[in-house]
């Protein structure tokens, strides 16, 4: 549904993105990550037809981004990360504005309309005026707007950039929703826990270049190389650390926030279950006491980190 091929584009000298190649298929979300600045909205933008590229190409439903930009805009529902609402208008006129642009007639309109507040639960905010809404609102309005000329694929700049957390969890619970509808979305954030448990695939990009990109179970499985061991000490946490310091296959060890009784660190290690076995043997035999060695499944925010320094290709 989604392609780029080289896509890269430079402001001036800068080059805010180098070269991307991504292919996202029909019904996935794809979750696009990375930090500020690393390029997600100059390669949205791109797909949206908002911006030309340096280099390469895209598609989007079959239709070429710089060849057949109206093809695209019909395929797409693009919400941008910083939208405009315009005063004095009412919620169903801001849907109604959007639809007249799609050129939809006015009978179906009216239904469309209807049927999107319905569903982004805005039916009771009808008459409302649009810059009365809470952000939250607001947010919800502009997703409802990228739904009225139906569009198989969505383009979410940082949909829930803003939110308190009930309307974050609201927008998880529309975008699965969306899903359901056979929708694709191309969802962008930096709020790793926000794509975590919503998308089927993801892309990480970093300084204008993506790192690693494909379904959410094989990315997870690729840093699942490194493994990362969280050990909560009792007692000899010196001799402890000093263990795993030296340990050739350490990767990086960070102190996370513990009680005053207990150290609790997260050891992230090149090896294997044999290489886990033996380091836990050799804690134990220095009278290292622990509470815990727990060998823990990776979140998105670790294989941000692993990925993000260059630990896996
Ligand atoms: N119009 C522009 N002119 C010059 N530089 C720009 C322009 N737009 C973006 N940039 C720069 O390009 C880089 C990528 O910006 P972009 O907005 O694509 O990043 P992003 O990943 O979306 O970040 P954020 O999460 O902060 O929106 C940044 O260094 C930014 O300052």
């Amino acid at each position: 549904m989604i392609t780029l091929r080289g896509f890269g584009k430079d402001y001036g000298d800068f080059c805010a993105v180098e070269s991307i190649d991504l292919q996202i298929d029909a019904g996935e979300v794809f979750g696009f990550i990375g930090p500020n600045g690393a390029g997600k909205s100059t390669t949205i933008r791109f797909l949206a037809t908002l911006l030309r590229a340096t280099r390469g190409s895209g598609t989007v439903a079959g239709c070429d981004v710089m060849g057949d930009p109206v093809g695209v805009r019909q395929a797409v529902g693009y919400m941008p990360d910083n939208f405009g609402v315009y005063d004095g208008m009412r919620v169903w006129e801001f849907l109604d504005f959007f639809a007249v642009a799609y050129r939809i007639g006015r009978t179906e309109r009216k239904q469309i309309i209807d049927n999107v507040l319905e569903l982004l639960d805005l039916t009771h905010k009808r008459s409302d005026f649009v810059n009365g809404l809470s952000r939250g609102m607001k947010q919800r309005l502009c997703l409802a707007k990228t739904l009225v000329h139906d569009p198989p694929v969505l383009i979410l700049d940082e949909p829930a950039s803003g939110l308190d957390p009930r309307a974050r969890v609201e927008v998880k619970a529309l975008l699965k929703e969306l899903r359901k509808m056979g929708k694709t979305i191309l969802i962008s954030s930096h709020i790793l826990t926000e794509l975590a448990d919503c998308c089927t695939s993801i892309g990480i990009i970093e300084r204008g270049q993506l790192l690693m990109h494909g379904p959410i179970d094989s990315v997870y499985r690729q840093i699942r190389r490194n493994r990362l061991v969280e050990i909560q000490f009792v007692s000899g946490e010196e001799a402890g650390m000093s263990i795993l310091r030296s340990t050739d296959t350490l990767r990086s060890l960070e102190v996370l926030p513990g009680t005053s009784d207990t150290k609790r660190v997260v050891a992230e290690m090149e090896t294997d279950d044999e290489g886990l076995a033996v380091l836990m043997e050799t804690l134990i035999a220095a009278g290292v006491r622990m509470k815990s060695f727990n060998d823990r499944d990776p979140t998105l925010e670790d294989v941000f980190m692993t990925v993000t320094k260059g630990l896996v290709s």
